[in-house]
Formats: C-alpha cells, sequence, structure tokens
C-alpha cells in the first residue's frame, strides 16, 4: 500500500480526503491509503481521520506520497518539502506560481526517482472530452476562450496562473502557442479584473484567452472558435460521468505511482505542463509591462 497524506483542508483536500477513504474497486487508487491530514490550523479528525504534523509526514516511513492541495502561492514550498523528504507528490494545479520554480521542481523529482503530478480535472469533464473530439481533425482559423468567475482568495496567485486551466484546454486543443499580447484590466476596490492574451498558434492562427473575474459573475466558459468548415460556438453538452473528477485524477497518480504510465505519455504531459506555465510567466511580464 503506498501511505499518503493529504495536505490543506479546503474544497479540494476534503474532496481528496473523501476519494481517498472511498477508492473506486479494483482502480489504482485503492492502492494508495490515507494516512493523515496536515492543515496550518489545528482542526478536529476530518471523515475520522486525524491530523499530523508536517515534520512527522515527512520523516514517517509509512508515508510514501502527498497530496497538496493548499492554495497556489503555498504549492512550491509544500512540493519541495515533500520531493526533498523523498515522497511522491500530487499537486492541485497550478503546480507553482513560476515557470522557474515549476522547471527546478521537475528536475528535483527526477533526481528524486519520485513521481511529481499535477492535476488537470479541466482535462477530464464529459463537456471536455466531447470538445476534444469536436475540434479533432478541423482547422483553426481564428478562436476565443472567454471564462468568467467570482473572486479568488488570496493566494491563488496571478490571474493567468490561477486560470491555468482554461490556457490547457487551449493547449490542448491547439497545440503550442506564441504569445503574441497580453494585458490585465483590474478594479481592485470593487474586486473586478479582466485579462486578455492574444496567441497564434503554428499555422499564425490567432487565438484570444480572456478570464474575467468579478463579485456576482457565474462560473462560465464561453468559446467562439471558427474553422475553415463552421463556427463553433458553444460547448458541447455532455452526460455527466459516473466516476468524479478528483477520483479520475487519483486513478492517475495511481497508475504512475505503479507505473503504469509510458514514458511517452509522462514525457508529453510534462512537455505540456511546462509550456503552459511558461505561457502563465510570460503572460505576467507583458501584462506587467504594460501597466508600467
Ligand atoms: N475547488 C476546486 O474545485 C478546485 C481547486 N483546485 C485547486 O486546489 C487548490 C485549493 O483550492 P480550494 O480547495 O478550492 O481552496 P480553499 O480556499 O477552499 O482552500 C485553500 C486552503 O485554505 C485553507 N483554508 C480552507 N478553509 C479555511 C478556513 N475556513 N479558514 C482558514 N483557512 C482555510 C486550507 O489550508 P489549511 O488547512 O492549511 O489551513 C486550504 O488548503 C488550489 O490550488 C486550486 O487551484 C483545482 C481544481 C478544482
Ligand atoms: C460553488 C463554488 C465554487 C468554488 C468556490 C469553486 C472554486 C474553484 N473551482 C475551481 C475549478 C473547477 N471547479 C470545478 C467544478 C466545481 N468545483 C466546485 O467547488 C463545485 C461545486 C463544482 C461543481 C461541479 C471544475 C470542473 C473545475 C476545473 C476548472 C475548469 O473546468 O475551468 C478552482 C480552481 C481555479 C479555477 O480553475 O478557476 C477553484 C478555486 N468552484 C465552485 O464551483
Amino acid at each position: 500500500m503506498i501511505g499518503t497524506v493529504v495536505v490543506g483542508i479546503g474544497t479540494a483536500g476534503r474532496v481528496r480526503i473523501r476519494d481517498l477513504l472511498s477508492p473506486l474497486p479494483s482502480s489504482p487508487s485503492e492502492k494508495l491509503s490515507l494516512k493523515g491530514f496536515i492543515s496550518r490550523r489545528t482542526l478536529e479528525n476530518q471523515q475520522d481521520i486525524q491530523q499530523i504534523s508536517l515534520d512527522e509526514a515527512l520523516s514517517r516511513e509509512d508515508i510514501h506520497a502527498a497530496i497538496i492541495c493548499t492554495e497556489n502561492v503555498s504549492h512550491e514550498e509544500n512540493i519541495r518539502k515533500f520531493l526533498e523528504a523523498g515522497k511522491h507528490v500530487c499537486v492541485e494545479y497550478p503546480m507553482t506560481l513560476s515557470f522557474a520554480s515549476v522547471k527546478q521542481l521537475c528536475e528535483l523529482a527526477d533526481k528524486k526517482g519520485k513521481i511529481l503530478h499535477e492535476e488537470h480535472i479541466e482535462l477530464l469533464t464529459a463537456e471536455y472530452k466531447q470538445l476534444k473530439k469536436d475540434v479533432t481533425g478541423k482547422n483553426l482559423v481564428e478562436g476565443t476562450l472567454h471564462f468568467t468567475g467570482g473572486p479568488l482568495q488570496p493566494g491563488f496567485g496571478f490571474i493567468a496562473f490561477s486560470g491555468i486551466a482554461r490556457l490547457t484546454w487551449l493547449v490542448d486543443l491547439f497545440g503550442e502557442l506564441t504569445v503574441t499580447s497580453a494585458n490585465v484590466e483590474e478594479d481592485k476596490e470593487k474586486k473586478y479584473i479582466k485579462m486578455t492574451a492574444h496567441f497564434q498558434t503554428k499555422d499564425k492562427s490567432p487565438l484570444t484567452w480572456i478570464e474575467e473575474r468579478a463579485p456576482g459573475l457565474g462560473r462560465v466558459k464561453n468559446i467562439s472558435f471558427r474553422f475553415d468548415t463552421g463556427v463553433m460556438d458553444c460547448l458541447p453538452v455532455a452526460p455527466r460521468e459516473s466516476i468524479g473528477l478528483f477520483m479520475q485524477d487519483l486513478n492517475l497518480f495511481g497508475q504512475k505511482l505503479l507505473g503504469l504510465v509510458s514514458s511517452e505519455q509522462l514525457q508529453a504531459e510534462r512537455k505540456r505542463i511546462l509550456h503552459c506555465l511558461e505561457l502563465a510567466d510570460l503572460i505576467r511580464e507583458l501584462s506587467q509591462a504594460c501597466t508600467h
């Protein structure tokens, strides 16, 4: 069994505990055994699981893996500590808040011979799987992805990082991108923020990503993709799958730990993760340059 801890008890951390306690029968997640949770607060038992200290988790030999579910700004330090201690890591996206630190941590994972897995539930939704099928084989002429949502709590980082799920969609659908321009409009008092990033695909087709957050805005993704064969201007409707998104991700992490994922797939995934976070870093640089 792979002894596992959950770090950070918020929305994601609670779902992780729930899934670890009732893994999908006959799936890799059954091999993960929950040994405790870690929090910066002192908490009561969560779903009958006890809190343990970070130092205990890092030093115990029966603990082999950590699932990091804190706000984004704390990911880097937690990942580093667990990898240094020789533990595998699953981290909720985005891995960290800079391209440089992601590169370092990937190298550290390789040096230690440990898995460093970044959760991407946005690629696992039924609607996304259908969208991917619908887009595959079509030639993009131009496209826009516009996300809206409520304001984030502090600690979630620059908006291109907290919104990495949308960028990951674009890269997974249309391949590697080049950033052509980016800017951010913000009204801190009103908790309003809007980022606009322009890209080009390898075929030089323009692609726009807008990420907009303000009180009262619902979590919505609007798409408008123009292909040489016609326009796609709404997301496909697909029935929800029976296996939850975080459970699907836990199985992917479990498969990696059990050596069931090919090195080609691991490399392709890492390439995509590094590319997306590098783009997020460039968007930050360009946005900051235009506000000064
Ligand atoms: N929510 C979702 O649907 C998804 C989230 N993610 C990612 O998961 C990570 C965590 O997000 P999420 O769980 O939504 O964030 P939350 O804001 O719910 O929790 C973040 C951290 O804040 C602390 N915290 C939680 N509740 C309280 C509270 N009442 N008072 C004080 N501190 C509190 C916890 O740390 P501690 O226990 O140490 O105090 C917790 O790990 C992020 O990286 C996010 O990008 C990714 C995909 C989906
Ligand atoms: C209701 C309040 C609510 C909160 C506070 C919330 C937080 C939240 N949801 C996220 C992603 C996500 N959240 C969901 C889904 C959900 N997540 C949920 O907490 C619930 C109830 C669903 C409902 C199905 C999905 C699928 C993603 C992946 C990102 C995406 O598809 O864009 C993220 C990661 C950052 C991001 O991609 O924006 C946060 C912080 N989501 C919410 O819906």
